[in-house]
């Protein structure tokens, strides 16, 4: 059992902390659910501001960082976001579209970021301009120089209908730069039932091939989420993030918003502490408080239990 001051009502603690920095971005996933509900730039909190809520984490054993966005490196003082969470004790990675890797990696590899997520939904320039709009090349140079710089590269990928033929490629593309990888099913948040229909591609096949090529395979501790290593040591990592109740049951993570919130759930817009006012005036008992609510409210999405009922009234 991971050490933890803060454990709520089914027994899970909170260690991971996912801070959307922005939700601007460069780029516009067909998919995207830009991770929040507040987004105005004048309103994101600085590099100080989330030292504050950092120093304040680790003081409740939150030691996990997750730097997200939008498009975290969007921000021209990400790195010093980076420096003010290392400096407390916290652990950072960051989940970036890769579009200006390259220009931060040196520093990034400096403030001895942990690991780094690099969106890599194709490796056909046309078909990632389709599903990101973005520059296959440039993202591309972005994890070269992140290589270069000694930076541990993950790589994000997405399934949908429009390059799920491309899993093989992808899987040998990560063995070939020993990356790692997360294979992630889409989930059905920011957009119409309709698309998501249109989009969605299951996991069956990938989780078979990978069952073949793979010589050990593990859950990692985080989100009970299977994991297969590759005889290389690549580790490809399943990603299901929908009607998953053992994902849930093994949530560590809370949320914070660009503006200072902090979310208790990816899916619930109700469950949201309004911490801005405690981080802005640096006042350490209120923010104590909210990270306890935090605890106190927060629950599963999906319940075992739920889930069975709602497959039974799904079938009847
Ligand atoms: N249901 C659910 N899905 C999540 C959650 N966090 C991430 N996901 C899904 O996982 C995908 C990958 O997220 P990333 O930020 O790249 O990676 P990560 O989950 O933070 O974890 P690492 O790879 O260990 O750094 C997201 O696009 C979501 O689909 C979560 O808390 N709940
Ligand atoms: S890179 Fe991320 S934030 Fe930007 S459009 Fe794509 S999914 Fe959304
Ligand atoms: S759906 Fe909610 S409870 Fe489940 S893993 Fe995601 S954030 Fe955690």
């Amino acid at each position: 059992m991971v050490r933890s001051l803060l454990i709520d009502r089914f027994g899970r603690p909170i260690t991971h902390m996912r801070i959307s920095v922005t939700l601007r971005c460069n780029h516009s996933c067909i998919f995207c659910h830009r991770e929040g509900i507040f987004g105005l730039k004048s309103r994101e909190l600085s590099p100080g501001d989330w030292g504050f809520v950092a120093r304040m984490g680790v003081r409740n054993d939150i030691i996990y960082y997750k730097l997200t966005g939008g498009e975290p490196l969007i921000r021209d003082d990400i790195v010093d976001i980076v420096h003010e969470i290392r400096s407390v004790g916290g652990v950072v990675s960051i989940t970036t579209n890769g579009s200006r890797l390259a220009e931060f990696a040196e520093k990034l590899a400096e403030e001895k970021v942990d690991h780094i997520n690099v969106s890599l939904h194709s490796l056909k320039p046309d078909v990632f301009k389709t599903i990101t709009g973005g520059d296959l090349e440039r993202v591309l140079a972005g994890i070269f120089k992140a290589l270069e710089y000694g930076l541990k590269l993950k790589i994000d990928y997405v399934i949908l209908s429009l390059n799920i033929n491309e899993y093989k490629d992808l899987i040998s593309f990560a063995q070939k730069h020993g990356l790692d990888m997360n294979i992630i099913e889409l989930i059905p948040l920011g957009m119409s039932p309709e698309t998501y229909g249109k989009l969605h591609a299951g996991l069956n096949n990938i989780i078979n091939y990978l069952e073949k090529i793979s010589v050990k395979k593990y859950k990692k501790e985080f989100q009970s989420r299977p994991t297969y290593v590759l005889p290389n040591n690549s580790k490809i990592t399943i990603v299901k993030g929908w009607q998953n109740p053992e994902l849930c049951m093994k949530c560590t993570r809370i949320r914070m918003t660009p503006d200072g919130r902090i979310k208790l759930c990816i899916f619930r817009n109700d469950l949201v502490l309004d911490a801005r006012k405690a981080i802005l005036d640096r006042d350490e008992e209120a923010f104590q408080k909210l990270l306890e609510k935090a605890a106190l409210l927060r629950e599963p999405y999906f319940k075992p239990e739920n889930l069975a009922k709602s497959s039974r009234s799904n079938n009847s």
